[in-house]
C-alpha cells in the first residue's frame, strides 16, 4: 500500500496552498484533523454499515508518526468511530485521538478509554417522544431512529423521498429538542438532537490548543463541519495556517470554504496517502 507515491494535488486558494506549504515545511508541528462519515467513510443508506475506506488505516499509520497529531472529529459516538475505522491496536497509530459526538467525548489510542461529559436528562425525554412525534408526522416508511447514547439521529435517507421527510421534520423536531433544552444537528439527511454547548469547531480549536500545533490540516463533507471550518479560519487570521478540505460536494456551503474539494472518501484517503509520500520524502 505504501510502495507507491500519489500526486499531491494543489489548493485553489492562497490560504489553503500556505497552510499545506506551512505542514510540509513542520510535519512535527501538524494536527491532521478528519470528520469519518463521508470523508473517510462513504456515504452508504445503512449508517450502521458505515466503514472508512479501506485505504484509510495504511495512510494515516504512516502519515500520523511524521505529524504532531492525526485526530478524527465526528458526531459518531467515539467507540463507534473507533470501531467503522478499525482505528483501534494499530501500528503507526499509537497517538491517536477520536473526538466522538462532536467535542462531548474522546477517545485516545494510548489509554483505549473514552471520556465523555456528563449525559443530558432531556435526550430521554426525547426517545420517548419520538416514536409519537414521527407517527404524527407520517413519515415512519423508511425513516430510521439511531440510538447514539448521549444523542438521537432521525435518518430519512431510506425514506421514499428522503428530501421532503427530512423537511417535513426539520421544524417539529427542532421544537421537540428545544422543550427539553437540547439543539438539532442537521446533517446529510439527518436530524441529530444532541445537547448544546459542544461543536466540532469549539473541539477542534481545544484541541489545537492543548498540542501547540503550528499548522492544521482539516477535511470535512458536512454542515456540521461547518464549525471546524471556522475554527481553521480563525486559527489562521491569527496566523496558525490551515488548509480545508471538502470531501464530496453534497454541502455546497462547504465546498465553497474549501481550499481543496475532492470528491469523496477515496480521494480525501489517496491525499492523505499522499501527504505522507511527500513528508516521507517520495513525491
Ligand atoms: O461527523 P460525521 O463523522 O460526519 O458523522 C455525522 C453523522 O454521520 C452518520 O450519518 C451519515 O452517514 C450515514 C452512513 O453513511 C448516512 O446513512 C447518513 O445519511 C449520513 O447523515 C451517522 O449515522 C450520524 O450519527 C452522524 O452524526
Amino acid at each position: 500500500m505504501g510502495s507507491y507515491s500519489h500526486a499531491l494535488p494543489e489548493p485553489t486558494t492562497a490560504a489553503g496552498r500556505e497552510g499545506l506549504a506551512a505542514v510540509l515545511e513542520r510535519p512535527a508541528g501538524s494536527v491532521v484533523a478528519l470528520d469519518f462519515d463521508g470523508t473517510l467513510a462513504e456515504i452508504v443508506p445503512d449508517p450502521e454499515q458505515a466503514r472508512a475506506h479501506p485505504a484509510t488505516v495504511p495512510a494515516l499509520a504512516r502519515l500520523a508518526p511524521q505529524v504532531r497529531s492525526v485526530v478524527v472529529v465526528t458526531g459518531r459516538p467515539a467507540g463507534v468511530a473507533v470501531r467503522y475505522g478499525g482505528f483501534a491496536g494499530v501500528e503507526g497509530l499509537e497517538h491517536l485521538v477520536v473526538l466522538g459526538h462532536y467535542g462531548a467525548e474522546r477517545w485516545d489510542a494510548v489509554s483505549g478509554n473514552v471520556q465523555a461529559q456528563p449525559e443530558h436528562p432531556g435526550v430521554a425525554a426525547v426517545r420517548a417522544e419520538l416514536p409519537g412525534l414521527l407517527d404524527s408526522m407520517g413519515v415512519w416508511r423508511g425513516t430510521w431512529v439511531e440510538e447514539k447514547g448521549r444523542a438521537v439521529a432521525v435518518h430519512t435517507r431510506r425514506a421514499e423521498d428522503p428530501q421532503s421527510a427530512f423537511e417535513t421534520l426539520r421544524e417539529p423536531i427542532a421544537d421537540l429538542a428545544a422543550r427539553h433544552g437540547l439543539i438539532v444537528e442537521p446533517g446529510r439527511l439527518v436530524l441529530e438532537v444532541r445537547p448544546p454547548g459542544v461543536d466540532k469547531g469549539i473541539a477542534l480549536a481545544e484541541y489545537v490548543r492543548e498540542v501547540n500545533a503550528t499548522a492544521v490540516v482539516y477535511a470535512g463533507d458536512d454542515l456540521g463541519d461547518l464549525a471546524a471550518f471556522a475554527a481553521v479560519e480563525k486559527l489562521r487570521s491569527d496566523g496558525v495556517p490551515g488548509l480545508l478540505l471538502c470531501s464530496g460536494g453534497e454541502v455546497p456551503e462547504l465546498a465553497e470554504r474549501a481550499d481543496l474539494p475532492l470528491p469523496g472518501p477515496a480521494a480525501v484517503v489517496a491525499f492523505l496517502s499522499a501527504l505522507a509520500d511527500r513528508i516521507e520524502g517520495r513525491a
